[in-house]
């Protein structure tokens, strides 16, 4: 879905010149090449301390060419989200499937999780084109808990925070500034503010006092969890919130998924995560996108996904491009950052470096990529579609399960899933067979890029 009205990129790839790092960068490499020289023509008595230095300073002057080769054209990418919201009406805009991963509700606490579940319920991009589904890799009623209590607060939460064009939509971070809010001079925000301020706290509350406010635990919605541990329990897949009206200014669905586990079986980490979350998220809502972000980041650009789709939806782009990777940026570091936690060189320098020569590489979260590329659609046939795979691969591909076969073809096709042919309860009942442990034994999941 291109912009075909639209003569005007949807993004922009900029190359800029870094005339003095070349210099600097080449100074080093001749001083190298003469350090070399000097050990071959000079040093030459040929022991093993000088054949061990000679080495390392080889592979040393090695490393380094690959480094300013990386690095010699570096190129910042612009979006346009303006021109996308010309060129594309709301209903055209592709939906976008978002997964949150977690694994542990102690070292990765719930209210770390709802917070970046709630940054990502309220981005500024339609909520019917958005489904968030949680995986929790520590089967957790707790986390379980956690978001059914978050997706209430949610529907204040999302309308608060785009009436007031809210920039940070983690609620921890949010109220970190309070005074600022304090401050204005717009009465109604005030009160709204404070409101809101009362019912995160409150949420905190909720989350932080349990189980004990929760005397039946394995009742009702629970009660899937009785009998469980985290490496011995079926898979648990629970419609959290569903936006059963399909309607633009609501909150997202919000899926919670444990995927089976049994002991001794391997379950590939986040890996094994992503793999269930594709193929559970294939047979609800089979969106052409995908998000990744893990449970401790949160989305500190509201319209991070409209940025994205410039680049994903771009007809340039649209050839070329599998995956759109955001940098992670850390809050709560040093001042100057002494040790280098902000990960400048890899983003700033490798990141802009790598997107001069190519695009940058896939970091493991914060990523968005094209559903049919993840089925094994490689950028040649990305016009060609399916004629490129056989049905032997394509049963590869989907396992076991016709349905999810199905979405695959229709993903691979390019179709999407019109908002009233979603249908969140069916796709629940066929789901629960692909996020078993054994699904994908003689497939082609986990083993192809
Ligand atoms: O069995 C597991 C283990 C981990 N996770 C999740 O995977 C994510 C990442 O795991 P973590 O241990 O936090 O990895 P980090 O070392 O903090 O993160 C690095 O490794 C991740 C996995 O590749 C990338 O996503 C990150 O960008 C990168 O910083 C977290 O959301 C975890 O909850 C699972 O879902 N299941
Ligand atoms: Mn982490």
């Amino acid at each position: 879905m291109a912009n075909p009205n639209s003569v005007l990129p949807l993004y922009e790839k900029n190359w800029y010149k870094h005339n003095y790092k070349r210099v600097l960068d080449s100074i080093i490499l001749i001083l190298l090449l003469m350090l070399l020289g000097y050990r071959l023509i000079f040093v030459n008595n040929y022991s093993l301390p000088w054949f061990v230095a000679f080495m390392c300073e080889c592979w040393f002057t090695l490393g380094w060419i690959f480094t300013i080769s990386t690095q010699w054209n570096p190129a910042l990418v612009k979006t346009y989200p303006q021109r996308l919201l010309q060129s594309v009406s709301v209903e055209e805009l592709p939906a976008v499937d978002i997964f949150v991963t977690t694994a542990d509700d102690e070292l990765e606490p719930p209210i770390i999780t709802v917070n970046t579940v709630l940054s990502l319920l309220s981005l500024d991009y339609p909520s019917h084109k958005l489904s968030c589904y949680v995986s929790d890799d520590a089967c957790s009623p707790l986390i379980f808990y956690a978001l059914q209590q978050a997706s209430n607060f949610a529907k204040h939460w999302v309308p608060f925070c785009k009436k007031y064009n809210v920039q940070t939509r983690a609620p921890f971070r949010y109220f970190i500034d309070d005074n600022d809010e304090c401050m204005t001079n717009n009465e109604e925000f005030r009160q709204e503010w404070l409101q809101m301020k009362d019912m995160y706290e409150n949420l905190i509350r909720e989350i932080d006092v349990y189980p004990k406010s929760i005397p039946c635990l394995f009742e009702g919605e629970f009660a899937a969890f009785s009998n469980t541990t985290r490496t011995n329990h079926p898979a648990i897949i629970k419609v959290i919130w569903e936006n059963k009206e399909m309607v633009e200014d609501g909150l997202p669905h919000l899926i919670y998924l444990s995927r089976e586990k049994r002991p001794k079986q391997p379950h590939h980490f986040k890996a094994g995560a992503m793999n269930v979350l594709t193929r559970v998220s294939g047979l609800i809502t089979n969106a052409p996108f995908m998000l990744n972000v893990d449970c401790d980041m949160f989305v500190n650009n509201p319209k991070i996904a409209q940025h994205a789709m410039c680049i994903l939806l771009d007809s340039k782009g649209e050839k070329e491009v599998a995956f759109v990777q955001c940098p992670q940026q850390f809050y709560a570091t040093l001042k100057d950052d002494p040790f280098g936690n902000q990960l400048v060189i890899l983003y700033k320098y490798l990141g802009a470096g790598l997107a001069g020569l190519q695009g940058t590489f896939y970091c493991g979260t914060n990523c968005f990529h094209r559903r049919k590329v993840m089925y094994g659609l490689s950028s040649d046939d990305m016009e060609n579609g399916l004629n490129k795979l056989s049905d032997e691969e394509l049963k590869q591909i989907s396992g076991a399960s016709n349905e999810l076969r199905k979405s695959i073809v229709h993903a691979l096709k390019g179709k999407t899933n019109s908002p009233s042919d979603i249908n969140v309860k069916k796709g629940i009942e066929e789901a629960n067979q692909v996020a078993c442990y054994g699904y994908e034994y003689g497939t082609a999941w986990g083993k192809q890029d």
